[in-house]
């Protein structure tokens, strides 16, 4: 065999992939024994040490038996075998054509130049090495600078059959140590991988003229059967299948030897493969011809035959008698050929569609297979580390699963190509395969009546047939080098990628963030499966941690809320129950209102009415006239009728009234009688002295004029006397102390009368004011002054309107008015205003001291000298004349009369009459009374009004001037 080594180069760095070892010595001597023959395995051909001689089996002699109890493990043997640089085709003509295959882009002058062929065998980038178990391999030029090495060493291999090797070679060297193990019952399995194109199923099959090794196997089993023939016979069992994927999207498993359906595998068992007994190696070849063409194969870039799907030839072996096999599986031994499909680049296959989605399924069975072994290899390298059971991501690996954990002895053959351009798949194969000589199997020798076929005939759950997702992803991710990702892994698998690729160093350092660095093919569901399955990292508890923590705050929180709001609920019901009844109250007050200012109106209009009666009245008393028996009649009708609307003070009134009723029923009488007895006697009298003497005319003509002074002055002429008195004569006779006496007494009757409807009035309108003023705050609608604004209407008169507006301001407004306006209204006083504006009349003519001065002041200036009306309560009025008091008063008289509205004292008049010398000055106060301490407020803040009136002794009281309420004290005082 030839073998070159590559060139000196002094300027490369080589670097030693898989150096050899020592093997350690034990304390253990029966160790110590098997140590040196383990070690010396991988050095030594397979088939020398295969070679030894072994007892057999006393019962079954074919079968060889370890007469040792002791099995010695073995590493796992791996070859390397270089495909030539060019390979020699036979065109039509029979000459050889000499092809570069695995050249993209092909060019045509590259295959007819020889000069090209020299150049190319010189841009070789894989050379054996001298010892024949390691390997050099060139890094090209162009990758020198990025790799920064210039050449890497792979050693540690069982042999490295260079491209010169022949299939003989590598069948003496590799299979027969395998077949022979097989024909002496033991069960083993090749496996050729490699990159596509680098010879595996040229070497698995080979061809007519250069045939692989499974003919020569097969070959080699069938000779050595015709050779050993005894009553135990052998018999053989072949069966083909392939695993490929289905439009890339899962696996499948179908039977080469028939056309069946799919096959499915069933815990590691192929369910219904079946089995072909083979006779002699013809038979057998022609079956493994004809499943061959059943192989999927296409043309790539890289192969023109490339073979498509992971193929699996078994040959069983199984004693039988003249009557069939012997203890059926028992005994069968297990020979086992893989060609696996070649690995792919995609950027130089260019693979497009199926080709590619193939190519994904390939590579990812490829890595599968890798990541198994390395899984077996760490777990021996440590025990404390978990085998991994990748196996399940492949149905191939699945499979295998007890070559792969080390249970079975197993070889492999890894090809490659050794041209320049193939570098890169040539160091990826080796750098990745090459630690996996230190596996060892410490299991080897499999009791020969083992089920070695116990894998076959059995279902295949659909549980199993897990599908393979590949995509263009997947495969990009393969090509630089992500071996794992992809691929259905356990969250173990992924989180050692993780931990491999990532900046994790720990499994449990892994987060949520680093899972989402491999979403390869796995979408969330699948993310969070492996989530949940990897141990919680210290971060995510700590998040869980805070994520709980936070729960709980928000649920307090919640309730906390919760309650609150359930709080303001009740409150808003109770306060939807409030307004409720405050609408009702409030609806039974604007009722209430409506009926009141029914009755106001009602109220007003008789007021109205009231004061037109006391305008006649006072016109009536002005005028002198004397009551007659009619008017007295409608006077007293008017005051029933006022006693009977005068509901307020049913009390009060009816007494005052009835009280007046009487003294005015006496009075009248009284008078009346009077003035009949004193005409009649007066009749009788000028009847005799008419009949005497006429001389005295004189005297009755001075009392005429007496007459005519005394009704100039009160204006009173009582129509019976004047009717009576036609003559002037007839009256003279009337004296004048009589006649003032009869006409004071008129008056008195007159004024009592009109008293009487001043203090009703009075007392309708403090009920009515009382009622507005305990209405006004919710109505807001009448005061005072619309009040006294509609009385001053009705009377029609605007001067006067001005004059009640100024001067009436309360309920005794009415009396104030009458003295105002009887003052305005007598021709006798003219008008003057003072300094202050208080206005003061003075009879004309008169002088100072002579003349009686009524001036009209207010101790408020608001109220005289504005034209607006004055406020309730607040005018002072004083009805003074102007006389020196030099002299003490001398109060003579101290009348209180309270006013009532709806039983309760309301308002209090004290009326006090006091009498100096020459003057008598009455006074009335007026307070509101609600209890004392009102009463003491009132007094207090001045909420009070008085009024004065200072009459001279001597003088006589007018009625034009002061008020008939003050006269009827007076009359009380005469
Ligand atoms: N050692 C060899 N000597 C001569 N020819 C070889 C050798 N190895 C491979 N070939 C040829 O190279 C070509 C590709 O080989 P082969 O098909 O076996 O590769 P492969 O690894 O199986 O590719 P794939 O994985 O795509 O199936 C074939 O024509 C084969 O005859």
């Amino acid at each position: 065999m030839e073998c070159k080594s590559p060139p000196p180069c002094p300027s490369t760095v080589t670097i030693r992939r898989n150096p050899h070892r020592r093997a350690r010595p034990t304390p253990s001597s029966v160790i110590a024994i098997r140590e040196p023959i383990s070690a010396q395995i991988s050095s030594f051909p397979i088939h020398d040490i295969l070679a030894v001689e072994l007892p057999q089996n006393p019962k079954h002699p074919n079968i060889v038996t370890d007469p040792s109890p002791i099995i010695p493990s073995e590493n796992l043997k791996i070859f390397l075998r270089i495909r030539p640089p060019t390979i020699q085709k036979n065109n039509a003509n029979g000459k050889n054509i000499a092809e570069a295959k695995n050249v993209w882009p092909k060019n045509s002058k590259t295959k007819s130049d020889s000069r090209s062929k020299v150049k190319r065998t010189s841009e070789i980038c894989v050379r054996v090495n001298e010892d024949l178990h390691s390997v050099t391999v060139s890094t090209p030029q162009s990758l020198q600078e990025t790799k920064r090495i210039k050449s890497e060493v792979y050693e540690g291999f069982s042999r490295v059959f260079s491209s010169e090797a022949s299939q003989s070679d590598v069948y003496e060297e590799l299979v027969k140590p395998l077949v022979d193990d097989f024909l002496k019952g033991k069960c083993g399995m090749l496996a050729a991988m490699g990159p596509s194109g680098s010879g595996k199923t040229h070497t698995v099959f080979g061809n007519a003229r250069q045939p692989g090794m499974v003919p020569l196997a097969l070959s080699r089993i069938f000779s050595e059967n015709e050779s050993s023939k005894t009553h135990l016979s052998r018999v053989y069992y072949l069966s083909m299948l392939e695993i490929s994927s289905e439009k890339g999207k899962a696996e499948k498993m179908k039977d080469l030897l028939h056309d069946g359906g799919d096959l499915y595998m069933q815990q590691s068992v192929v369910k219904s493969l079946q089995e072909v007994v083979v006779c002699d190696s013809q038979q057998a070849e022609s079956l493994v011809a004809r499943g061959m063409l059943k192989r999927a194969t296409a043309t790539t870039n890289s192969n023109n035959q490339s073979s498509r799907s992971q193929c699996i030839i078994n040959i069983r072996s199984a004693f039988k008698n003249g009557d069939g096999e012997v203890d059926g599986n028992a005994t069968s031994t297990m020979l086992t050929i893989v060609d696996l499909a070649g690995a792919e680049r995609e950027k130089k296959t260019g693979n497009q569609g199926a080709r590619l989605l193939e190519s994904n399924f390939i590579n990812n069975t490829s890595m599968v297979f890798s990541l198994c072994l390395r899984s077996l290899l760490e777990h021996q390298k440590n025990r404390n580390k978990p085998l991994q059971k990748h196996y399940k991501n492949s149905l191939l690996t699945k499979y295998m699963q007890d070559y792969l954990e080390g249970k079975k002895r197993m070889m492999l053959i890894l090809t490659v190509k050794p041209g320049i351009e193939d570098y890169l798949d040539t160091s990826f194969l080796l750098r990745q395969a090459a630690p996996f000589t230190k596996i060892k199997f410490k299991s080897l020798e499999e009791p020969v009546n083992s089920n070695g076929n116990k894998r076959f005939n059995q279902p295949l759950p659909r549980a199993e047939q897990k599908r393979m997702k590949i995509s263009h992803s997947e495969a990009s991710m393969i090509d630089e080098g992500n071996i794992g990702k992809g691929l259905q892994l356990t969250a173990q698998e992924v989180a050692e990628i993780v931990v491999e690729k990532g900046p994790c160093k720990n499994i449990e350092d892994i987060g949520d963030e680093n899972l989402t660095e491999i979403p390869v093919l796995y979408d969330s569901s699948t993310l969070l499966e492996i989530r949940k399955k990897l141990p919680p990292s210290k971060d995510h508890a700590k998040h869980k941690a805070d994520k709980n923590r936070q729960y709980q705050i928000m649920q307090g929180l919640s309730k906390a809320l919760w309650t609150v709001l359930k709080q303001y609920k009740e409150k808003l019901e109770g306060l939807k129950t409030e307004n409720l009844h405050l609408r009702n109250s409030l609806t039974n007050e604007k009722s209430r209102n409506l009926d009141l200012e029914t009755e106001l109106s009602s109220e007003k209009m008789r007021l109205s009415d009231l004061e037109k009666e006391l305008e006649e009245l006072k016109a009536q008393c002005a005028s002198g006239k004397s009551l007659t028996d009619v008017e007295e009649q409608e006077m007293r009708t008017q005051c029933t009728c006022i006693e009977d609307s005068t509901d307020v003070f049913p009390v009060a009134s009816h007494d005052v009234s009835s009280n007046i009723s009487q003294y005015e029923k006496s009075e009248l009488e009284e008078v009346n009688s009077e003035v009949s007895s004193y005409y009649l006697k007066e009749l009788e009298q000028t009847e005799n002295e008419e009949n005497n003497d006429l001389q005295v005319r004189d005297g009755s003509a001075s009392f005429g004029s007496s007459s005519d002074g005394l009704k100039e002055h009160y204006h009173l002429e009582p129509e019976g006397l004047s009717e009576s008195n036609g003559d002037d004569q007839d009256v003279k006779g009337l004296k004048d102390t009589d006649k003032e006496d009869m006409n004071s007494r008129s008056e008195d009757l007159s004024v009592s009368t009109d008293d009487y409807q001043h203090f009703s009035c009075l007392e309708d309108l403090s009920r009515v004011d009382s009622q507005i003023s305990s209405q006004s705050t919710s109505t807001g609608l009448y005061t005072s002054h619309n009040c006294e604004q509609d009385a001053a209407k009705n009377v029609g008169d605007e001067k006067k309107l001005e004059s009640e507006s100024e001067t009436v301001s309360d309920r005794s407004s009415l009396l104030i008015s009458l003295e105002c306006e009887s003052v305005n209204d007598s021709p006798d006083y003219e008008d003057l205003i003072d300094v202050n504006g208080n206005l003061t009349q003075i009879k004309k003519g008169a002088t100072d001291e002579e003349d009686k001065v009524v001036s009209v002041s207010a101790h408020s200036p608001n109220s005289l000298q504005s034209s607006k009306s004055p406020q309730k309560d607040d005018t002072c009025f004083h009805v003074e004349e102007e006389q020196p008091n030099n002299e003490e008063d001398k109060t003579i008289l101290s009348l209180c009369l309270p006013l009532c509205s709806w039983g309760i004292v309301s308002r209090i008049f004290f009326c006090s009459i006091s009498q100096g010398k020459g003057v008598t000055v009455v006074t009335i106060y007026s307070f509101h009374f609600m209890n004392t301490l009102s009463l003491l407020l009132n007094i207090f803040m001045n909420d009070s009004f008085e009024r004065t009136a200072r009459v001279k002794n001597d003088d006589t009281l007018d009625n034009s001037s002061l008020s008939p309420f003050i006269l009827l004290l007076y009359s009380q005082l005469e």
